[in-house]
C-alpha cells in the first residue's frame, strides 16, 4: 500500500483508495449513474469528466458517503463509503466549486476551524499546521484577510489549504478551476499535481477543465449521460478513436446549427 507523508509531521499515514463495484443509482425512474465500475489508487489523481448533468457530482456524493446506492456499492479505503465509522476513519477532504469559505470569518480562522472544533492539536499546534498549509499555497500574506478581499483564484487556494489542515488521505475537488482564467486554471492544476508529487495524496477531480485532465491526471474518465464511457490515461485518451470522446475534447462550434435549438425542438 502507498504511503502519505504527511506534509505537517514526520507521521506516515495511508493514503486511501476508492473502489466503486457497479454502481448504479436511480432519482424516481431516472436512472442518473449506470453500472459504474472503477477503482482509484491510492496516490493516483484521477479526474472525472463529462458534459453538464451526466452525473459527476452524483457520483461524488456517492464516494463522500451522502447519497446512497440503488445498487452496487463504493468502497473508500476499503471501508463501506455509506457507513459512519468510514468518515470517522478516513479522513476526506472536499474542495468545493464555490469554495464554500465562512465570509465572517479571516482566512487564519477558517483554516483553523477544523482542528479546533475536532481538538485535534493545541492551539500553537494548530498554528503551525495553518502557517504550513498557506505556505504549501503561497497565501502567507492572507492571513488576516476575510475571504471577500480576495480574487477568485485566491479563494480556490484558500478552500485547498483549509482542506489540507485536516491532512487528508482522500482529497476530492468539484470543479476546482471554474469561474478562473486560463493562469490561474493552471497554477490550480499545478498546485494539485504537487500535492500528489510531495505528499501522495490520493485525488480525485470533477472537472470540465480538459487542459486540467489531460496534463496531471494519472487516469481520466468520462461520463456520458450516467454511462463510463472511457476510463484512460490521459496519453490513451488524446489518441481515442471513439467519436464520443474525440467530441467531448474538441467540440465543433456550428453557428449555424446550434446545439440549444436543437433541445428546444
Ligand atoms: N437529488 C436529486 N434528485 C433528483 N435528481 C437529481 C438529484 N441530484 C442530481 N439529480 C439529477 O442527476 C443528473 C446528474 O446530475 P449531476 O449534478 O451529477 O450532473 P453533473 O455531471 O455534475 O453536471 P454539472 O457538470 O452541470 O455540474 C441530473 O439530471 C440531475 O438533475
Amino acid at each position: 500500500m502507498s504511503t502519505t507523508r504527511n506534509p505537517f509531521t514526520s507521521e506516515e499515514s495511508p493514503a486511501a483508495g476508492v473502489v466503486i463495484e457497479d454502481l448504479s443509482k436511480n432519482f424516481g425512474d431516472h436512472e442518473v449513474l449506470k453500472h459504474i465500475s472503477l477503482r482509484v489508487e491510492p496516490g493516483e489523481i484521477f479526474v472525472l469528466m463529462g458534459p453538464s448533468g451526466s452525473g459527476k457530482s452524483v457520483l461524488l456524493k456517492h464516494i463522500v458517503g451522502l447519497e446512497e446506492a440503488t445498487s452496487g456499492r463504493v468502497l473508500v479505503d476499503c471501508r463501506d463509503a455509506n457507513n459512519e465509522e468510514t468518515r470517522e476513519k478516513v479522513r476526506m477532504a472536499l474542495v468545493f466549486q464555490a469554495g464554500a469559505l465562512f465570509n465572517s470569518m479571516t482566512v487564519y480562522d477558517n483554516l483553523a476551524l477544523y482542528p479546533r472544533e475536532h481538538r485535534i492539536a493545541t492551539e500553537a499546534g494548530i498554528r503551525e499546521k495553518v502557517e504550513r498549509a498557506l505556505q504549501i499555497l503561497s497565501l502567507e500574506d492572507t492571513a488576516s484577510k476575510f475571504p471577500s478581499e480576495l480574487s477568485g483564484g485566491m479563494r480556490k487556494r484558500v478552500a485547498i489549504a483549509r482542506a489540507l489542515v485536516m491532512e487528508p488521505q482522500l482529497l476530492l475537488y468539484d470543479e476546482p478551476t471554474s469561474e478562473l482564467d486560463p493562469v490561474m486554471a493552471a497554477s490550480i492544476s499545478e498546485i494539485i499535481g504537487t500535492l500528489r508529487d510531495e505528499y501522495h495524496v490520493t485525488s480525485i477531480v470533477v472537472s470540465h477543465d480538459r487542459d486540467l485532465a489531460l496534463s496531471i491526471a494519472d487516469r481520466v474518465g468520462l461520463l456520458m449521460d450516467g454511462e463510463l464511457i472511457a476510463l484512460e490515461t490521459p496519453t490513451e485518451m488524446r489518441a481515442s478513436k471513439d467519436p464520443r470522446v474525440i467530441d467531448f475534447l474538441n467540440p465543433r462550434i456550428d453557428v449555424k446549427n446550434p446545439r440549444f435549438k436543437k433541445l428546444e425542438t
